[in-house]
């Protein structure tokens, strides 16, 4: 609603000013309402009528923050208000721009007004709202949210009856009064159009700093999305319709190797090769998920899960898509984690106080720092797939994927493709796009080659060249794919014996044969089988929720005694066994597998043969291992001194 006036009206309102300011009284049929509720309003807040000279006027310092805190509104205004005054200029007008308190904010008028405006403080900082100068457009605008012409005697203040003053609110985007726009001049000029005009400023200035305001909004929101893209790993890359990168987040310029800004406004193929799944997307408008794509990058060749979704427009034509990259080696650390093939060990881990075992881990923890292919040997079931894993916890490749390959248990034709995968179309059944094998999904970790001694010839060839050259050539393929990884090699062969036999390459054998660690048989570990039974009774408790097995001190003899020929994991067989035979919380003699009963009277019978330095012989053993070689509690078991003790063991060429 605008509120204007009526020429005819003038007269009538002086003499219904005068008769307010002594009676008090309004004389409804000569005074607009809006003017009449506004000089109650002032009536009431005790605004002197013979005054309007603004005496609430801020420092300068005050007013160089407030003007400061208006900035982006002035900056805006200011320019329309000169279109404003262009109009007018010549005229006495002065156009004025205000908060929304009505403390002024900036003036643009001809010079004979702005002197005249001077004398009633009508300037920055001073603020004009009803309360301190009673009815005026600016005061009165703010008040009512709408757009008013006030003339003459309407102004409370007898001051400001030879002014005509226009003024219109101004609104941000959220309909909340931010200030407003006037323009006054002196009574007594054509009028009509003035009010008009301010709105029409003020509607120019609303729109451009809803446009700002809206900028602003999208910038931010832009910020926010590029910050969220900036910290996600997976390479992600958005493309119009018409194949051209819009968008690239830091990781996918990793993944290509260039530089954010080199990729966009670059059509997609010409940084990734055709690629036929995006071309299907944009096509067709449906998703693709987790595909597994070569991309050729820079005369490389990445392998990576892609997954593109199409962007729609509101009648759902694509207008583009939204494209993410997953290195494979990135997926497939992913993917061991969750089926727990990760190298979940490391030397702190590993059982084991005996001497040969505490001198193997130094030995591993040295190799672990080096780059150099690592031999283990030692009989089935000794842990050398635990010390593979621990080796590459304690490198600097722990954070890298850690892949072991059994190569006794992969079918003879499948050896070449699994370990150095293929490309598409390599042979009938192939996957769509090639797969890569067990040494690039190693890239950057390790890779244990577990049962080295069973690899048939041919295939160790390959091996061998793929060491010397640390690249691969996937089946059907030609081009060398580079990879880093290191390599750990197991047998529970003797690779000499192998190697006379004609089984196994000798060149291979030297390569392999870079630092080598031989596992020691459980039997050579004195001492280590009461840890592991420590150990592994109490992993099976919890694993089986039952309350940790206590062990009879004739079961302790019986597997002390053993030979162990499955080593460690027999050892963890026969425990899980007897934890599952025993019965209440003892494990007893009769819990265990018949065959090591077998053996306790075997080794009784056969005591009976052994003469009596051979009986001394195994009497000292078999303490030592008992009390794991605490030389003090076996004499005192013995029932000999500790001197006599170390004569019979020098004696029988026993060692600690
Ligand atoms: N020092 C150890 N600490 C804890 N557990 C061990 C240790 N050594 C071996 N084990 C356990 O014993 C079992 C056999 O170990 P592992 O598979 O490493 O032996 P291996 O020598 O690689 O056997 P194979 O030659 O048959 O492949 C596993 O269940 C492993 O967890």
């Amino acid at each position: 609603m605008l509120y204007k006036i009526s020429n005819s009206s003038k007269i009538n309102t002086e003499q219904a000013w005068n008769n307010f300011v002594l009676s008090g009284k309004v004389e409804e049929s000569y005074v607009r309402n809006v003017i009449a509720e506004s000089w109650l309003r002032c009536h009431n807040a005790g605004v002197n009528y013979l005054d309007g000279y603004c005496q609430d006027l801020l420092s300068r310092e005050e007013i160089q923050i407030f003007i400061q805190e208006k900035k982006q509104l002035i900056d805006i205004a200011k320019p329309i208000m000169k279109t404003l005054f262009k109009c007018v200029e010549g005229s006495s007008f002065v156009v004025v721009l205000v908060n929304e308190k009505g403390l002024i904010l900036e003036t643009i008028g001809d010079s004979d007004v702005l002197m005249m405006t001077k004398t009633l403080n009508f300037l920055p900082g001073a603020n004009w709202s009803e309360e301190c100068v009673g009815t005026n457009a600016i005061g009165t605008t703010l008040v009512i949210n709408n757009p008013i012409q006030v003339s003459g005697a309407e102004h409370y203040c007898s001051k400001h009856h030879i002014w005509t003053c226009s003024a219109a609110p101004i609104h941000d985007s959220y309909g909340n009064v931010i200030g407003c726009l006037d323009m006054s001049c002196l009574i007594g000029r054509e009028h009509s159009k003035d009010l008009g005009m301010v709105v029409a400023a003020v509607r120019a200035i609303e729109n451009q700093l809803h446009k700002e305001e809206t900028q602003g909004r999208l910038f931010a929101a832009h910020k926010h999305l590029t910050t969220v893209l900036s910290t996600i790993s997976e390479g992600i890359m958005s493309i119009d319709k018409d194949s051209f990168i819009t968008h690239a987040n830091p990781a996918l310029a990793k993944i290509v190797g260039m530089l954010p800004s080199d990729i966009i406004g670059k059509k997609v193929s010409s940084i990734l090769g055709d690629c036929y799944h995006i071309k299907k997307v944009l096509e067709t408008g449906r998703s693709c998920l987790e595909e597994e794509v070569t991309i050729d990058v820079l005369k490389q060749q990445i392998h990576c899960t892609l997954e593109a979704i199409p962007i729609k427009d509101q009648s759902m034509q694509v207008v583009g898509a939204v494209i993410t990259f997953r290195e494979i080696k990135q997926v497939h650390q992913i993917v061991n984690k969750m089926a727990g093939t990760q190298a979940r060990f490391g030397f702190r881990d590993i059982v084991g106080k005996s001497h040969k075992i505490q001198e193997i881990i130094r030995k591993a923890k040295v190799a672990a720092k080096s780059l150099s292919t690592v031999l283990l040997l030692g009989e089935s079931g000794t842990g050398k797939e635990v010390f593979a894993q621990a080796i590459h916890n304690s490198s600097e490749r722990k954070d890298a994927p850690f892949i072991a390959v059994n190569c006794a248990a992969m079918p003879r034709e499948l050896i070449q493709s699994e370990l150095f995968g293929y490309c598409d179309g390599a042979f009938t059944g192939a996957k769509r796009g090639g797969r890569p094998g067990k040494f690039e999904l190693a890239d950057g970790g390790t890779l244990l080659l577990d049962e080295i001694g069973d690899m048939p010839l041919d295939m160790q060839v390959n091996l061998l060249r793929v060491l010397q050259e640390k690249n691969v050539i996937r089946v059907g393929g030609d081009k060398p794919i580079p990879i880093d990884v290191r390599v750990i090699a197991a047998t529970n062969k003797n690779l000499s014996l192998e190697i006379e036999k004609g089984a196994f390459r000798k060149d291979l054998f030297y390569r392999l044969n870079v630092v080598t660690l031989t596992m020691p048989s459980l039997k050579e570990r004195y001492g280590d089988v009461k840890l592991f039974v420590e150990y592994f009774l109490q992993r099976m408790s919890l694993k089986l929720g039952k309350e940790i097995a206590e062990v009879h001190p004739q079961v302790m003899e019986i597997l002390n005694n053993y030979h162990w020929p499955g080593n460690v994991r027999e050892l963890e067989n026969v425990l899980e066994y007897a934890i599952n035979m025993m019965e209440g919380n003892t494990i007893t003699k009769e819990s265990l597998p018949f065959y090591l009963n077998k053996e306790e009277m075997k080794i009784e019978e056969e005591d009976e043969l052994f003469t009596l330095a051979e009986l001394e012989g195994n009497a000292i053993k078999k303490a030592l291992k008992k009390f794991d070689g605490n030389i003090t509690k076996v004499a005192q078991s013995l029932g000999i001194a500790r001197n006599t003790l170390y004569e019979k063991m020098k004696k029988y060429k026993i060692k600690k």
